[in-house]
């Protein structure tokens, strides 16, 4: 490879007890404006709701699962709907950038600065041990949150549009991460986290 025809690389961010890489941009065959539009516009988003102190309420943003394996998140079992082609060409790419395989994934809409995502690890029991997890965002710039489990420590990165983020190792293990709320007013972003089941 030379100089002129650089390939873009999944750098490691230095972490301890756990895996963290990140690329600015994810090499896609559309644009990040579209991808997102087509987003918007084809996926199936709902407002799932959660239990909170026995009341009912509706989770601070839209989200949706597809791929092939059924899921269990947060104590509800999710039945995804099937791969658009869309959501199959982002999967090659983040497979294609991180030499690893997924066959699930969760897209999360953050409307606006009220919208966020509490603190927690992607551990659960069907994704193994050492679970690998592909972030992709498009739209406005939100701030990825990790706070160590047993250490007084926070690491902040912020997930601009068409970054690609790739968690694995003991980071589940070892961290939980959220998007908080904002008091500066922010637009539309979507996250997928492409996982294995
Ligand atoms: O929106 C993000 O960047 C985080 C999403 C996330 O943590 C998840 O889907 O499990
Ligand atoms: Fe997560």
């Amino acid at each position: 490879m030379d100089l002129f025809t650089a390939e873009p690389e999944l750098l490691p961010i230095p972490i301890e007890d756990g895996e963290l890489y990140f690329m600015q941009q994810l090499p896609l065959p559309v644009d990040n404006a579209e991808v997102m539009q087509r987003l918007l516009d084809e996926t199936a988003w709902k407002a799932e709701t959660i239990f909170l102190f026995g009341r009912e309420v509706a989770q601070p943003r839209l989200s949706a699962w597809y791929g092939a394996a059924r899921y269990t998140y947060s104590g509800r079992t999710f039945e995804p709907l099937p791969f658009t082609p869309l959501q199959l060409e982002i999967k090659r790419a983040v497979e294609a950038a991180s030499g690893r395989r997924f066959n699930s994934l969760l897209l999360n809409y953050y409307r606006n600065e009220q919208d966020s995502m509490g603190f927690h690890s992607d551990d659960e029991p069907e994704l193994g041990p050492q679970p690998a997890i592909a972030s992709v965002s498009f739209g406005d710039t939100r701030t990825f949150i990790l706070k160590h489990k047993k250490q007084a420590k926070t690491v902040k990165l912020d997930l601009t549009d068409g970054s690609f983020l790739l968690m694995a190792g003991m980071l589940q293990h070892c961290w939980r991460h959220g998007i908080n709320k904002e008091r500066k007013p922010r637009g539309a972003r979507i996250n997928l986290t492409f996982r294995l089941i």
